[in-house]
């Protein structure tokens, strides 16, 4: 269980994530919304402590995440893997090639540096692009995808750093609705076969509802909302996006 106790993230006077605890069950898939500004990436950034905590928690299995250091540190951010709106392949390489740079960080580190990866770890490639529906363009050249397949391979890459959490920073945000809907349906496909708990930041409240169980919301760094996605109603909404017009752009 990933638990968060008043975790807050200043930068100078500003408070983008504000007191902020909650708790989330393995295996859950949550929705992180609110309107732009309020706090999610902050938040996800500092699950994943590429952003450091200014006051607070992170627990996970009863470890306080945010006091991690060196090696300790460098296997959390293996555990919560995170995908962004970019995809940052590398378009020259094979997808499958993209897929095992998700295993950098495993050791032995040196003879991957030099490309030798294990047939095992071809192996776990390779499951994790099947896992996507991705396996038969693993020899591709990245760059010859669209957006969402990219996307997909990002995932794959995330997955085979076999990670407890995926969080994941406006993944569709780019894409056109069709690889929109196929992206969620992966990150959905992975939370239920692989048990993988999944945050994901999305713009788009339908998102959320088609694809999540639960939602949080976040209005300048608080919590405004926690609970089921069937929970939304247009009152709730409205309380959340602030205005009918921000609302509207969330749709
Ligand atoms: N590195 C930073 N330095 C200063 N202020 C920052 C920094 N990162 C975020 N902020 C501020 O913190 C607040 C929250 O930003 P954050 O990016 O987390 O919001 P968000 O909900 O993810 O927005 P969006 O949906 O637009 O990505 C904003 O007011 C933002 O300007």
């Amino acid at each position: 269980m990933l638990e968060l106790r008043g975790l807050t993230r200043r930068f100078g006077d500003a408070t983008a994530v504000d007191n902020l605890s909650l708790a989330v069950a393995d295996g859950e898939m949550v929705a992180v919304l609110g309107r732009s500004g309020a706090g999610k990436s902050t938040l996800l950034n500092m699950i994943n402590r590429l952003i450091d905590p200014s006051g607070g928690e992170i627990l996970y299995g009863g470890r306080d995440i945010a006091r991690l250091r060196g090696a300790e540190l460098l296997a959390w951010r293996r555990q919560s893997a995170m995908i962004f709106q970019r995809f940052n392949l590398v378009g020259r390489l094979s997808v499958l090639t993209n897929v095992l740079t998700g295993r950098l960080n495993h050791p032995p580190r040196l003879p991957k540096l030099v490309g030798l990866f294990t047939d095992r770890e071809r192996d776990i490639a390779i499951d994790a692009l099947a896992a996507l529906g991705m396996e038969d363009h693993a020899l591709k050249r990245a760059d010859q995808l669209s957006g969402g397949q990219q996307q997909r391979v990002a995932i794959a890459r995330a997955l085979v750093q076999e990670p407890r959490i995926m969080l994941a920073d406006e993944p569709v945000a780019s894409l056109d609705p069709v690889n929109a809907q196929a992206v969620m349906e992966a990150l959905r496909r992975i939370n239920r076969e692989l048990g993988i708990t999944v945050l994901c930041n999305l713009h788009s409240v339908p998102l959320a509802q088609a694809w999540c169980d639960r939602a949080i919301a976040l209005s300048a760094g608080r919590l405004v909302y926690d609970g089921p996605v069937a929970g939304l109603d247009e009152p709730t909404l409205l309380g959340i996006y602030g205005s009918a017009a921000a609302l509207s752009e969330a749709h």
